[in-house]
């Protein structure tokens, strides 16, 4: 019988909000049983520590160069991860000796995939020491190694959820609307097809900070009181990301913000979120059907005037849409959960990607295992 392991999954996203904490019973296979979950944000001043990362990563060309300042801020994302680690524990009561195995993603501060370049740091031999667990972490390099985009990876833990769809011959798709988005296609055949598909809360996120002050378009109202723009929303989407036939993963700096005098606040908020929507729609193009049903989750999915716009969208095209919660799920769990999914499946050697998900030549496993 296939190990069964307790893990926890750590994730900080490209939003860079905070450090979503998800336990996780697994065999890294078809056994899964989900615990509890904890969101810890970032203070303000945090935030702008990890945005001066971005910055500082920008010129690097070796993915272990560290200026003296990043591994500064690196040592202090690991630290508050492993705050965020006993913070968990203790919140929910669950003793250290239970858990195998912590899966961390750290935060991506630069991802070129047609550089063969992906950084994301985190140090996670640094963590393994603090917390006293081992810890699985850089589960992107390997798969860029070989050739895939080094992302998305959350698509083998979705094809794992998908099972009682598939088994109602229902042809599924996960869509994670993060600061990018990507979704992943499972088809009545268990055949997986995943990608990055466009710029997810990001772009709404800088113009409302830009505009307001605020991190974010709570519930999307500030969108709901404005129109689409149609020239700035056709300037995101005629963007060569979305022609040609070979699908590319996307960094945070990829789509440029929209600028300040060239909408209202109101009417920039509802243009970007109909260009986080329609982007969606626009890459489902390059699905091999049409899915019976969507599954939205990540942080986008609490932005009621994308989700309505994406929703009018997609049933239009005759599929269904459900969020997260509606499907029996997580969806602000779910990243988390992944990680901690993929740390299991890195213990034990399986491949964590795969030709349809990162576009790599064969499934290849991936992670590094630092113990205490
Ligand atoms: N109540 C809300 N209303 C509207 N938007 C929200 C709300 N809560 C969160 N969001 C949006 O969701 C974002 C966070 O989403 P999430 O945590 O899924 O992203 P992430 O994991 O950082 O990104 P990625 O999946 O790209 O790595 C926030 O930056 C914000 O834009
Ligand atoms: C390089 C990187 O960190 N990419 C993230 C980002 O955020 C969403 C999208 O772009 C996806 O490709 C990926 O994260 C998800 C969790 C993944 O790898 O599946």
């Amino acid at each position: 019988m296939d190990v069964v392991r307790t893990a926890i999954g750590l994730m900080s996203g490209t939003s860079m909000d905070g450090i979503d904490v998800a336990l996780l019973r697994t065999d890294g296979r078809g056994f899964i049983e989900r615990g509890p979950f904890l969101g810890v944000p970032y203070e303000a001043d945090f935030r702008q520590r990890l945005k001066r990362a971005l910055e500082l990563a920008r010129p690097l060309t070796d993915r272990n160069g560290r200026p003296a300042e990043l591994r500064d801020i690196e040592l202090e994302l690991t630290q508050r991860h492993a705050i965020a680690v006993m913070a968990f524990l203790e919140r929910f009561g669950i003793s250290a000796n239970a858990v195998d195995v912590l899966g961390f993603h750290g935060q991506t501060v630069l991802h070129r995939p047609d550089e063969g370049l992906t950084i994301q740091i985190g140090d996670g031999q640094q963590l393994a020491q603090t917390t006293g667990l081992s810890v699985v972490y850089d589960m992107r390099a390997n798969d860029m190694v070989h050739g895939g985009q080094g992302a998305p990876l959350v698509p083998v833990y979705h094809a794992a959820l998908a099972g009682k769809f598939q088994q109602a011959g229902q042809a599924v798709c996960f869509i994670n609307i993060g600061g990018i988005s990507n979704l992943t296609f499972i088809g009545t055949d268990g055949r997986i097809s995943a990608f990055d598909s466009g710029p997810g809360n990001t772009l709404i996120d800088q113009w409302v900070e830009m505009q307001t002050g605020q991190a974010y378009d709570p519930g999307g109202e500030i969108a709901g009181r404005g129109k689409v723009v149609a020239a700035l929303a056709d300037r995101y989407l005629a963007s060569p990301f979305f022609r040609g036939n070979v699908r590319r993963s996307l960094d945070r700096g990829d789509f440029a913000p929209l600028r300040a005098g060239e909408a209202s606040l109101e009417d920039g908020a509802r243009t970007l979120a109909h260009v986080a929507a329609a982007s969606i729609i626009q890459s489902t193009g390059f699905l091999p059907e049409t899915p019976s049903t969507y599954i939205v989750c990540g942080g986008g999915r609490l932005n009621g005037t994308l989700i309505a716009e994406f929703s009018v969208m997609a049933e239009g095209l005759g599929s269904n849409v459900l969020t997260a919660e509606e499907a029996g799920f997580d969806g602000d769990a779910m990243e988390a959960e992944a990680w901690a999914y993929l740390a299991v499946r890195s213990l034990d050697g399986l491949p964590l990607t795969f030709p349809g998900t990162t576009g790599v030549g064969a499934p290849v496993t991936g992670g590094v295992l630092a113990t205490p």
